[in-house]
């Protein structure tokens, strides 16, 4: 259990109902006064997670939570990576998932997107329409925004949703230590970065963009600490440094992309991240640790410059 979910525990030596009084009371607190700091809501984050053992109870073996489980679960932080098209992301994700045993990270489902009929062919009935194939959204999205963005975010949500579900491999709910889930990109940035750019743009009309986020927030509360996260890093580069990177990286559906869209979606990450100034609308995002990491440094061919990488985040974690 954590450090902040075993003194309550202790002390209230009490049954699983008495503490989700605690969560609401908690929850009161935080709602009702000004004075509730970032660590009271961690504390009510920590005790909803010991108390939602679903999450892990379907991947059980026994079938029934023990308190190691449950240990293990709040022992767990999850993270997502954040940052602009090409900034870097996969590569300091897998600089994250080399350092240690106890860093699982998951990658983002473009491949999916890219082939959205294999992605989707198990719920699909067999050969209802053997002449049509379900495509490349992601290009699709590029090539004809205003038709296809507000499907793409659908979709692309959807993933992330599903990904953030997932319970942590057993690996990491057996290590000893502090265990880190960290996704790329967050059902979060789908909306507070891409979906609310793509309305700001015009390729998402009033009526999709209050469709999504309905169904959005919606999911957001139904699941509740199951996809919340303790922190985000931000990894952060000029959009020209991004554009240099996104060229030289070559993925064919991004050859259209111009340097104003990623100008755009500089600013909401900044303005999501950085200056607080977007809105959002789930307590437990608005005052999440946030560290900003300089995604300009070359850091792929330069150990120390990881070592520094490695060190930053792993006091970010100490943190959470
Ligand atoms: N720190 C860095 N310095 C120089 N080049 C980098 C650096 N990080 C990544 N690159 C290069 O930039 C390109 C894009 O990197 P990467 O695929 O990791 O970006 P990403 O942020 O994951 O992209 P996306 O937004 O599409 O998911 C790759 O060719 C990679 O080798
Ligand atoms: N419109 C839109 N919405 C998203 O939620 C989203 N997430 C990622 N992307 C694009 C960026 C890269 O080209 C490529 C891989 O990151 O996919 C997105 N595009």
């Amino acid at each position: 259990m954590s450090a902040h979910c075993a003194p309550f525990k202790r002390v209230l030596k009490c049954s699983k109902s008495e503490l989700k009084l605690c969560v609401l009371f908690v929850r009161v607190l935080c709602t009702a006064g000004s004075s509730c700091g970032r660590k009271t809501r961690r504390i009510n984050t920590q005790l909803e997670r010991v108390l939602e053992p679903r999450r892990f109870l379907q991947h059980s073996s026994q079938g029934h939570a023990n308190n190691q489980t449950l240990d293990a679960m709040a022992r767990v932080k999850r993270l997502s990576i954040e940052g602009n098209i090409a900034v870097g992301k996969s590569t300091f994700a897998r600089l994250l998932s080399n350092a240690g045993r106890n860093w699982e990270v998951t990658p983002e489902p473009v491949s999916k997107w890219q082939n959205v009929e294999e992605a989707t062919s198990q719920i699909r009935q067999p050969a209802s329409s053997p002449q049509q194939t379900a495509g490349n959204l992601l290009q699709m999205m590029y090539q004809d925004p205003k038709r296809w963005s507000y499907t793409f975010q659908t979709f692309s949500c959807m993933s992330r949703m599903r990904t953030q579900l997932q319970p942590p491999p057993a690996r990491l709910l057996q290590a000893g230590d502090v265990a880190v889930q960290v996704y790329e990109r967050s059902i979060y940035s789908d909306r507070y970065i891409f979906a609310q750019n793509m309305f700001e743009l015009g390729s998402i009309n009033s009526t999709e963009w209050a469709v999504y986020q309905d169904w959005h927030s919606f999911l957001v509360e139904q699941f509740g600490p199951k996809v919340q996260l303790e922190g985000i890093i931000y990894l952060r580069a000029s959009p020209q440094t991004c554009m240099e990177r996104m060229s030289g990286r070559g993925r064919e559906e991004e050859q259209g992309i111009q340097l104003e869209y990623l100008e755009a979606l500089h600013k909401q990450h900044d303005n999501w991240l950085i200056n607080k100034s977007t809105k959002v609308h789930f307590d437990h995002l608005k005052n999440i640790p946030v560290l900003v990491l300089d995604g300009s440094l070359e850091f792929e061919s330069d150990s120390e410059m990881q070592a520094k990488f490695i060190t930053e985040v792993t006091n970010f974690l100490k943190e959470l």
